[in-house]
């Protein structure tokens, strides 16, 4: 028979006082997390803010060429979760990451590798777009130089352009290369981003939340382009649209307070989900 706390927590998502205190153990996940071909493999994955355990034993693959969607309630751990794929939290103060990620079968936690390089490697796209403040140009060359990608300006201007072609943006630009990224509009800075991020030739797109602050055209863009850019990379997708997760994925994760509670088919998930915390938040009982 379940306690009262447990009918809780699969009722209204409450948390325990265990959980409120970071002592969560980590809920057996429904469904299959492993893939055939998987380019990244988290295991057992936590995260610590401080004493707060935000991930609580995550175990997830990440396909070649495909898009997964991860879904949740707000302050479920969704970004803290991506941001583990390329270390981005290890510019937290305080952020503690155990378990393991590997990424064509290497560790990325590895104290000898480089994060620098993984994170081209794992590139990301942010919420908001976030052009540097330079040229359309220089946005998209900028990575192709640090990390030393072309011999000279012409291999330069090739990359520049094919990424920005891969962005569905060349049309839009090619006669303004040298304007001010910022200058775009805000669907178009996004492309922008997306395309600077193709540029240092990624395996794995990370975007958390990237149509946020689109418009429904510029959103609809975007989305074609993802379903487009899975041809050539892994990609996982942070977001609150369960629609979008819908019209973009073929994998959804179901996160609920750290834990990863259902992963599956997204169309499984959206139309025959097994938990009942899932199905809760797929048809707006609670998030
Ligand atoms: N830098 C931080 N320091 C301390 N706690 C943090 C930090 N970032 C996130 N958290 C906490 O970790 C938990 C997960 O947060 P996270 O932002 O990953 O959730 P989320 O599912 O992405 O939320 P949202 O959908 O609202 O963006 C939350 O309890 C949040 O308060």
């Amino acid at each position: 028979m379940s306690t009262v706390v447990e009918v809780m927590e699969k009722t209204t998502g409450a948390m325990s006082s265990a959980e409120l205190a970071g002592e969560q153990h980590s809920r057996a996940t429904v469904g299959d997390f492993t893939v055939a071909d998987a380019r990244m493999a988290c295991r057992e994955v936590e995260v610590w803010y401080g004493p707060k355990k935000a991930i609580n034993g995550v175990s997830l693959d990440i396909g070649k060429n495909e898009v997964l969607s991860m879904i949740g309630p707000s302050g479920c751990g969704k970004s803290t979760f991506l941001r583990c794929l390329n270390r981005m939290n290890d510019t937290i103060d305080g952020c503690r990451v155990t378990g393991s990620i590997l990424l064509d079968g290497q560790d990325i936690y590895d104290k000898s590798l480089d994060p620098v390089p993984l994170r081209a490697r794992v590139g990301m796209v942010f919420q908001k777009p976030n052009p540097f403040p330079k040229s359309i140009y220089e946005n998209v060359a900028y990575g192709p130089k640090i990390h030393g990608l072309t011999n000279n300006r012409a291999e330069l201007d090739a990359l520049v352009e094919s990424s920005l072609r891969k962005a569905g943006l060349w049309d839009e630009v090619k006669d303004r290369l040298d304007q001010a990224g910022t200058g775009l509009s805000g669907g178009q800075q996004q492309r922008l981003c997306i395309a600077r991020t193709i540029a240092v030739s990624p395996e794995v797109i990370l975007m958390d939340e990237p149509c946020s602050a689109l418009d429904p055209i510029a959103t609809a863009i975007v989305e074609e382009l993802i379903d487009e850019l899975r041809s050539q990379y892994s990609i996982a997708i942070v977001t609150h649209s369960m629609q979008q997760a819908a019209r973009v994925s073929q994998r959804t994760a179901y996160f609920h307070l750290g834990d990863l509670i259902e992963i599956g088919e997204t169309n499984d998930i959206f139309t025959s989900p097994k938990h009942r915390l899932t199905e809760d938040y797929i048809t707006g009982r609670f998030g």
